[in-house]
């Protein structure tokens, strides 16, 4: 039976193969990119929740949350999936500014990354922040620096998979916060 991690990193390297580039206006390509990732079979989520849980749990700087927290979209299914490996409950935060204009989001494809917001009052707790991917690190840094703001503690992120060419694991570092990742490319 294939690996839960050698599932993601084949599904990550089928993204790969396509070779779209950033700055594409191929709205087409786009929507086959996210297509790949919505063709994940549930068991495999499942799977994948467990694995992402477990990891946490023996990463060196785990500290137990109170909550999860995912960030849409993608990051919304594996929120549950660890929600269930885990027993602990989850919310969700919601990216804003998701109304640019569409050649703006094809070249400039973080800008509307920058403003997150939170349903629920999390001060006072610990928090897990759940995501599928992580590249520049910039939307999970507005983010933990939104929850600070509020009080909350951010016990660590964790992330089916790490583009490492993005370099958010500095960024986080530089922020105190821990990264955990099942996959890197
Ligand atoms: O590390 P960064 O460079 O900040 O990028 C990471 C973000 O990019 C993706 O979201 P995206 O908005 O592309 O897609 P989604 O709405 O489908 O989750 C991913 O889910 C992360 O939230």
């Amino acid at each position: 039976m294939t690996t839960v991690p050698e599932d993601l990193a084949y599904q990550a390297r089928r993204i790969r193969r396509l070779g779209v580039p950033p700055q594409t206006r191929d709205v087409r390509i786009v929507h086959e990119l996210d297509g790949i990732l919505d063709q994940v079979h549930p068991a495999t989520l499942l799977r994948t929740g467990s694995a992402l849980w477990e990891a946490w749990s023996r990463h060196p700087e785990f500290t137990a949350p109170d909550v999860l927290l995912g960030l849409d979209a993608g990051g919304i299914l594996p929120t549950v999936a660890v929600a269930l490996a885990s027993d602990l409950p989850y919310r969700l935060a919601w990216k804003l500014d998701l109304d640019l204009p569409a050649k703006r989001r094809f070249t400039e494809p973080h800008a509307r990354r920058t403003e997150v917001f939170t349903y629920g009052d999390l001060a006072g707790t610990r928090v897990l922040i759940v995501d599928d991917e992580i590249t520049t690190g910039n939307t999970l840094a507005n983010l933990v620096s939104v929850l600070r703001d509020s009080a909350v503690e951010v016990t660590g992120i964790a992330c089916l998979i790490e583009d490492t060419t993005g370099n958010a694991r500095p960024l986080l570092e530089s922020l105190g916060v821990p990264l955990c990742t099942l996959t890197r490319l």
